[in-house]
């Protein structure tokens, strides 16, 4: 009998869905050389909807997602025409959250080929951050508005059992990797959440004598993956602090147009959601020019999620080829390339 999973695919909005189609020819193509299938339901959620039904999703969306092994997601938000707190908190952040997705890992690395802005090319930094509170928990409110007395509050809230959580799971990937787990705060500043994370901290590093503890305020880590990249291997921050800095790991690997993520549900009693580190980017939607390797690479991380590893492992050494031989590139990288040149190369490579 031929193993299958049931996908759910997100396409979202600009070059979300450019992105998510090219890469469907590629995961067609190692599913059947690997021989299993994937069952895709497509969903159409996204601010074309919000305009045309008031809802990003509608109100059982997550409901009809819980029956999907994994879901993949191009990227939310069109901010002419949807506000992108209204898209976020109404499609992304209600996934990552109702599945307690809390572990968002995201790999940095320079595929074979793939130039950063830096000199070295020793980079290579595993950045999880915290997913499902922080920053992110959408604690707060505005009053007097429009008026001269106006006041507007959000509150980060930090859980001890979401602060462990993801302490624990980044010592667990920095065990099965060089043993260096840094640890990103802002505690000189945020005297309560900040000093409660390295408590916590201090308390999780009791169960991981083996693991080398590094703690970095958020100023001082950003310039430190510049300037000495080769210093870091396992990142682990809040919400905020790992939103930005995957985008600077991701100008780093060669741009946004590189970088993957997997939003994880570490016990799997729910969907985990797969998409690459960025947006919609409206500036260059509709062209078909968006470069996919970031989404293949996400997809591939899906794969080995779902138990294809040997097809997760195919698809990356064909994309690391496709980057590697530098044929084929899209305008991001100084190209030509359209984004199905890119995938079609990266599934006749598939093997
Ligand atoms: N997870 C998500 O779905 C996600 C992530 C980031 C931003 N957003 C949303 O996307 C919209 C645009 O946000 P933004 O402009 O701040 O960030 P963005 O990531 O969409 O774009 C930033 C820059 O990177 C470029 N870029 C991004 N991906 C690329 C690719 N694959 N190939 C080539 N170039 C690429 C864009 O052209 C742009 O110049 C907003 O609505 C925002 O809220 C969503
Ligand atoms: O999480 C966010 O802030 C946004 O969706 C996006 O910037 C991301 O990194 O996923
Ligand atoms: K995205
Ligand atoms: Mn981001």
């Amino acid at each position: 009998m031929t193993r299958r999973h049931a996908i759910a695919l997100i396409p979202g909005d600009g070059i979300g869905p450019e992105v998510i189609d090219a890469s469907l020819e590629v995961l067609e193509k190692a599913a059947s050389l690997h021989g299993f299938a994937l069952d895709m339901t497509r969903f159409d959620w996204s601010c074309d909807r919000h305009l045309a039904t008031g809802r990003m999703m509608p109100e059982d969306g997550i409901d009809q997602l819980r029956p999907h092994a994994a879901i993949l997601l191009g990227a939310v938000g069109w901010p002419a025409r949807v506000p992108d707190a209204v898209s976020l908190h109404g499609l992304l952040l209600p996934i990552r959250k109702s599945f307690d997705q809390f572990a968002n890992m995201r790999p940095h690395r320079l595929l074979p080929g793939a130039t950063g802005p830096l000199k070295s090319e020793a980079f290579d930094i595993l950045c999880i951050r915290e997913n499902t509170e922080g920053e992110y928990s959408g604690a707060g409110g505005r009053i007097h508005v429009g008026t001269p007395a106006e006041v507007a509050v959000e509150t980060s809230i930090f859980t001890r059992r979401g602060v462990e959580r993801i302490l624990r799971f980044g010592f667990e990937q920095a065990r099965r990797r060089s043993g260096r787990l840094a640890s990103v705060t802002k505690s000189n500043a945020q005297k309560y959440s900040m000093v409660f994370w390295d408590e916590v901290t201090e308390e999780v590093a009791v169960d991981y004598p083996d693991v080398t503890i590094q703690r970095y305020h958020i100023d001082a880590i950003a310039a430190r993956m510049v300037m000495a990249p080769e210093t870091l291997d396992v990142v682990v921050a809040s919400n905020l602090f790992g939103d930005i800095l995957t985008d600077l790991g991701a100008a780093i690997q060669g741009g946004l147009g590189f970088a993957p993520s997997a939003n994880i549900n570490p016990d799997r009693s729910q969907p985990s959601m797969f998409e690459p580190v960025h947006g919609s980017a409206p500036d260059i939607a509709g062209r078909g020019i968006a470069n996919p390797v970031a989404t293949l690479w996400s997809a591939a991380l899906m794969l080995d999620h779902l138990g294809e590893e040997a097809a997760g492992r195919a698809l990356l050494a064909a994309l690391s080829a496709v980057t590697a031989e530098g044929r084929l590139r899209t305008p991001d990288q100084g190209g030509r390339a359209c984004t199905t040149d890119v995938a079609r190369a990266v599934a006749d490579r598939l093997s």
